[in-house]
């Protein structure tokens, strides 16, 4: 596809075809839109961060990321609609223009693109980097444990030959690193909010411990307005709540990192479906899926302006 309006949103892409659609948009949308390189992966791909800014300098800003985990495709290519629906609706849907008027959105759509690659190429049950764990035979840290918050504890494992190994310290894979110095040097990050699929669930800290985060009240009225407006499109019911009591314990997720920065709106989204599919979801849902979503995402950025 020459342009991102012929471009096909409703078909799972390839690494390079999303990077393709990258620089057509910043290409397309020179005013609005624009790449920077964070870092790269354990194989050198480029961590490429598009930034979508109306002005100002270091404005307040939202964090949105999908592709953390390599097998979570519906993620990837949700992130390639929201990037999509950000250029058309701005000037024309008043929350969204609101928002950009005053806030900048940073959107990493594939955080783990060696994983990604080797999803396409040798295993699509991937989850993990690509990393080679010193001393074992076993490939890849699971990037959603590898960060600062309760790192090495209950709900990860110290086994390299496991989905949910944290790697050998926090912050060690470079994945992380560059989100963690990202996040650090800009500084004025007000909600960060990281995708996942499946089991259609929005979470909030913690992972690593029942003790509940000084906002929870907030985060969960948030969270309610959030589902109910994403179940308004087609009526796809999400459940709520910290990611310990909905979901499982896990230790190392990056928003109780975020969380325990300061970043006050720290969410996770489980997008669909619950588990009839689950991470094989056929393509003609990632556009239904996308924008249910971004109905809810629309709410948490909404009420990170105002509050
Ligand atoms: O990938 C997952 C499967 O979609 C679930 C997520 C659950 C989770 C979400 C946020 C923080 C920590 C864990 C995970 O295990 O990392
Ligand atoms: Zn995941």
């Amino acid at each position: 596809a020459g342009n991102t309006d012929s471009f096909d949103y409703t078909n799972y892409h390839t690494l390079s075809q999303i990077y393709s659609f990258q620089d057509m948009l910043v290409v397309e949308n020179p005013k609005l839109v624009s790449k920077t390189v964070i870092g790269h992966s354990v194989e050198g791909r480029p961590l490429n961060v598009l930034k979508f800014s109306t002005g100002g300098s270091n404005r307040p800003a939202i964090w949105i990321d999908t592709g953390i985990h390599a097998r979570e495709w519906v993620t990837q290519a949700s992130g390639i609609v929201f990037a999509k629906k950000i250029v058309t609706e701005y000037g024309t849907d008043s929350v969204l223009t609101e928002i950009l008027n005053r806030m900048d959105i940073f959107l990493e759509m594939v955080v783990n693109p060696d994983g990604y690659h080797f999803t396409h190429t040798n295993n699509r049950m991937w989850r993990k980097n690509r990393k080679q764990n010193q001393d074992s035979s076993c490939v890849g840290v699971d990037l959603n444990r590898n960060w600062n918050a309760g790192f090495g504890g209950r709900g990860s494992s110290n086994n390299p030959c496991t989905e949910t190994y944290h790697g050998t310290r926090a912050h060690s894979e470079p994945e992380v690193k560059s989100i963690v110095k990202f996040v650090r040097s800009h500084g004025n990050i007000k909600a960060f909010i990281s995708i996942h699929s499946y089991s259609q669930m929005l979470l909030y800290p913690y992972g690593y411990t029942r003790n509940p985060a000084k906002d929870q009240a907030e985060l969960d009225q948030v969270a309610q307005k959030a589902v109910t407006a994403l179940a308004s499109l087609y009526g796809t019911n999400y459940r709520y709540g910290s990611i310990i009591k909905t979901i499982y314990q896990s230790s190392g997720g990056s928003i109780d990192w975020t969380y325990k920065k300061g970043i006050k709106y720290s969410y996770t989204f489980e997008l669909r479906d619950t588990g009839h599919f689950g991470f094989i979801l056929p393509a003609n849902q990632i556009v239904p899926t996308a924008n249910e979503t971004w109905l809810a995402l629309k709410v948490i950025m909404d009420h990170t302006l105002k509050n």
